[in-house]
């Protein structure tokens, strides 16, 4: 029998297996951010290893609120910066040039086909998009990966996940990945790897490649996977291009992290794309999802374009499209959060940031913010926001709040309305 991705991967990094199926594998990158982090670094001070394996595999941000706001937050930034200077981690990322972890760590080219990254974040497998076995994990598990650049994990099995077909006009990776959790539901790719595939999933941008890997937690997966192909390697050149003599032998080396034909999965779900709708989410669970045309009557107080899912340079495109020349409704607050400064620049650049601002929306820093609740845009009890995030449970964006979990594009023309509202409309 063949193997998948993600088998290839632990196989090329396997240290140790003390118990069957258990496998302690090397790590290629341990990422951190100031929530998680400052625990562990804590524990290890107190235990009196305060070291790290190796500072150039380690990357830090400070990023989910910032800059601070409060003493509590402002400690975070405190000992997770104080740790990156004593133990001299060189890419740190503080405000001004700091942005949301799982956008900011692939734009600067950390990530690589074939490689085992950990954080202590959930969402740490939206880097599989590169063909990386990326999983997020606990605060013991951080701590050992920090010091001895090692993490045990149960061999998780495969689910093929592949999308064929034509995305219809409106429809994007959002609004496949909300389907995909809608159909197999929060428990449905438990202790599995999403390797997602077929012509549509080849067709797609790193950036929506990171979308659809991004949620992959919210259907349970250990992480999701897209194999490295051409698109991999050109987002990938300026960092690669001295370790290639061109882009076809980086893509030669990189086809070791393609599954086999023969591979074995434990399942396999055929999504046909061109049957798709815009989708987006009603209830607390990220699988109550519906097409945002039955959801039309649903009223919205405030819209969130940005995050980890959806902030990126090509989900403000996307916005912009759909908000040019309009203004949103008097009744909502539009909040965007671009995802790295970066891309704040790049939209600004090409008049993304004018249209945004002109249609009334507030632009914030680079920052989680408003995604978890924690600052930028707290929902009041009652309200609703549409988000272009990808948790809607209850409370998540605030006390009584509900998230509506969609599309750049669908939280734009929700903007304009009011409520909930199909985008294809503005397109
Ligand atoms: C703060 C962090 C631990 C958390 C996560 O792991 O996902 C956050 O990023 C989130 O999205 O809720
Ligand atoms: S943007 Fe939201 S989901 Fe992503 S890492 Fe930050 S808080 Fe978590």
């Amino acid at each position: 029998m063949g193997k998948t991705v993600a088998q290839k991967i632990f196989d090329a990094h396997l240290r140790d297996e003390p118990f069957p199926g258990t496998k302690v594998l090397s790590l290629d990158m341990v990422f951190c951010h100031e929530i998680t982090t400052p625990i562990a670094i804590d524990d290890l001070v107190r235990l009196g290893k305060d070291r790290v394996f190796d500072p150039n595999k380690i990357k830090a941000v400070i990023d989910h609120v910032t800059p601070a706001k409060d003493s509590k937050t402002a400690q975070q930034g405190k000992v997770l910066r104080d740790w990156a200077r004593r133990h001299s981690i060189k890419d740190f990322f503080d405000i001004g040039r700091n942005g949301v972890c799982h956008a900011i760590f692939p734009e600067k080219g950390f990530v690589r086909p074939g490689y085992t990254i950990i954080m202590g974040d959930s969402h740490t497998c939206t880097h599989g998009a590169f063909g990386a076995f990326a999983a997020g994990v606990g605060t013991t598990d951080l701590e050992v990966g920090i010091l001895k650049g090692v993490c045990a994990f149960r061999q998780p099995k495969t689910l093929r996940i592949n999308v064929n077909g034509t995305l219809p006009k409106g429809v994007y990776a959002k609004d496949v990945i909300l389907h995909i959790i809608g159909t197999i539901s929060v428990n449905g790719a438990t202790d599995m790897v999403i390797e997602f595939g077929g012509n549509v999933v080849e067709n797609l941008s790193m950036e929506s490649r990171m979308t659809l890997c991004n949620m992959a937690i919210e259907a349970g997966g250990t992480s999701g996977i897209c194999a490295p192909d051409m698109t991999t390697v050109e987002y990938l050149w300026p960092f690669i291009k001295d370790d290639y003599p061109s882009k076809e032998a980086a893509l030669e080396d990189y086809k070791q992290w393609q599954p086999d034909a023969d591979a074995e999965y434990e399942r396999v779900l055929e999504i046909d794309a061109s049957s798709l709708e815009p989708m987006c989410t009603y209830g607390y669970k990220p699988d109550c999802v519906k097409p945002v045309s039955q959801m039309t009557d649903s009223k919205i107080d405030q819209v969130y374009i940005g995050s980890c899912t959806n902030g990126r340079i090509e989900d403000l495109r996307e916005a912009a499209a759909v908000l040019k020349g309009k203004t949103i409704a008097d009744s909502v607050r539009g909040i965007l959060s671009p995802a790295t400064p970066d891309i704040f620049k790049q939209a600004n650049h090409e008049g993304l940031i004018d249209i945004f601002l002109e249609a009334g929306f507030c632009v914030t820093n680079p920052t989680c913010g408003a995604c978890l609740g924690m600052s930028n845009g707290v929902l009041a009890e009652g309200e609703a926001c549409a988000s272009t995030t990808n948790r809607n449970f209850n409370g998540r964006m605030g006390k009584g709040g509900m998230v509506h979990l969609m599309s750049p594009a669908a939280a734009a023309a929700a903007a304009i309305t009011g409520h909930i509202t199909d985008p294809r409309k503005y397109l």
